[in-house]
């Protein structure tokens, strides 16, 4: 692990790319697993230090809606209008997780007609439509998975069985398990030994529903190195304030990047990423932020001035930061602007029918915390809450600068 650099912005992160071996099933993804690849694409060069995913699939699969639903908030019905692509695009999606999305047009899973090497891919999301017959493009699919294998052994594959809205859940399975029965017949075909060594992972998909962005998450967490640390910051956040449930969402595309590692079922999801989205359309409402966020709320009853608050106990963030062999790091200049800009952090809260209450505090710019609280938690130990928020914060943007530190100073 690197040390902290006090010079590297918080908001952008050299992620390297990472896999985990072995198939699997669409499900919870183990962030804690991943390692990273040899290519090792840190250091100064902003535009490697991204992770690079793309998207591929037959025409009219949904490659575009996903992209546009999920990243420029297109409301899905508007789909329906949107054109076919003529050629492939490469979109810098301007959020944390600054993914590059080149998005083939359909049909072409040949990504060297278009100037595109699979070595520079992280993962490859191969867009498949549940609703048509896919069975003629099951060959083509695992020749080009092995063609990209090949060409960089690391390269995640996640094939994304869109479209599923309308079908029953039976139909949804069975087709999720003909197509995983014929890829791996097919990959096995062309060599026994493909498919045990790739990494492929399935999802069911609907840009109609919350499913596009599980998936979503689920593929980007494997490509953040960090997310093992941030889940285990966000445990000892929830332990340490009775919070239910929290996620660290990337605030534009509501995709979360991490959450702590209680099960996670779909309607605490779904209620979490609903208040992004209200907490975004409020926000509209008012002067684009001072700090430029995607969206910028500050509820005036939680003023969050959190390091003026006497602390019941503090919460150990620094157990999860990787040890360094010098001293923590603390009192750069750096480090004091980002604690001036802590103490104005940007917050809101919302008390649900249950006596449960939702909140959410800005991390930075393009990140969020969002939490679902105990009933009255909120009420009784709103100093303490704030305060444990604040050192999850600081501490979130250490391992980001840690991460970013690498090859500099
Ligand atoms: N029912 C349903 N329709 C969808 C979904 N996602 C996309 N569509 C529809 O599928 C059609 C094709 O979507 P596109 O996003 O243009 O597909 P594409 O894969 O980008 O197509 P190419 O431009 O040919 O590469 C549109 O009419 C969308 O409205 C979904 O989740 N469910």
């Amino acid at each position: 692990m690197q040390q902290p650099s006090p010079r590297a912005p918080p908001s952008h992160s050299a992620y390297g790319s990472t896999s985990t071996n072995g198939n699997s099933a669409a499900g919870p993804s183990n962030g804690a697993a991943a390692a990273s690849t040899s290519r090792g694409r840190e250091g100064s060069d902003e535009h490697k230090a991204r992770p690079r995913v793309l998207f591929m699939g037959p025409r009219s699969g949904g490659k575009s809606s996903i992209r546009k639903v999920v990243f420029e908030r297109m409301a899905p019905n508007d789909t329906l209008f949107i054109e076919k692509t003529a050629k492939s695009t490469a979109d810098d999606i301007n959020s944390f997780i600054s993914i590059q999305m080149w998005d083939l047009p359909g049909g072409q899973l040949d990504p060297g007609a278009w100037n595109l090497a699979f070595e520079d891919m992280d993962a490859v999301i191969f867009v498949l439509d549940a609703q048509s017959t896919f069975n003629d493009m099951i060959r083509k699919l695992a020749v080009t998975m092995q063609k990209a294998f090949d060409a960089n052994a690391g390269i995640q594959f996640e094939i994304f069985l869109h479209k599923i809205d309308g079908m029953s859940e039976d139909y949804r399975l069975d087709t999720l398990q003909n197509l995983r029965d014929r890829l791996t017949e097919e990959l096995f075909d062309i060599s026994p030994d493909l498919e045990s060594s790739m990494n492929v992972f399935y999802h069911l998909t609907s840009v109609f529903d919350t499913s596009i962005y599980e998936a979503l998450s689920k593929v980007i967490q494997k490509l953040i190195p960090e997310q093992a640390m941030l889940e285990r910051l966000l445990d000892l956040l929830c332990q340490q304030c009775s919070m239910d449930k929290a996620f660290l969402f990337d605030t534009s595309s509501k995709i979360y990047i991490a959450t702590d590692s209680s099960p996670l079922d779909n309607q605490t999801y779904v209620i979490c990423s609903d208040y992004i989205d209200l907490i975004g359309d409020f926000a509209l409402l008012y002067e684009p932020s001072p700090l430029g966020s995607p969206f910028h709320s500050r509820s005036p009853s939680t003023g969050s001035r959190s390091n003026t608050l006497a602390p019941m106990s503090r919460m150990d963030s620094s157990a999860v930061l990787p040890s360094s062999p010098t001293a923590p790091r603390r009192a750069t200049s750096a480090d004091a602007g980002r604690l001036a800009k802590g103490a104005r952090m940007p917050s809101s809260k919302v008390k649900l029918s249950t006596g449960a209450t939702i909140a959410q505090w800005g991390i930075n710019n393009n990140l969020s915390l969002v939490a679902l609280l105990r009933p009255h938690m909120m009420e009784q130990h709103a100093a303490l809450i704030d305060y444990n928020v604040s050192t999850f914060r600081e501490a979130v943007l250490a391992i980001f600068d840690l991460h970013l530190g690498q090859g500099e100073e």
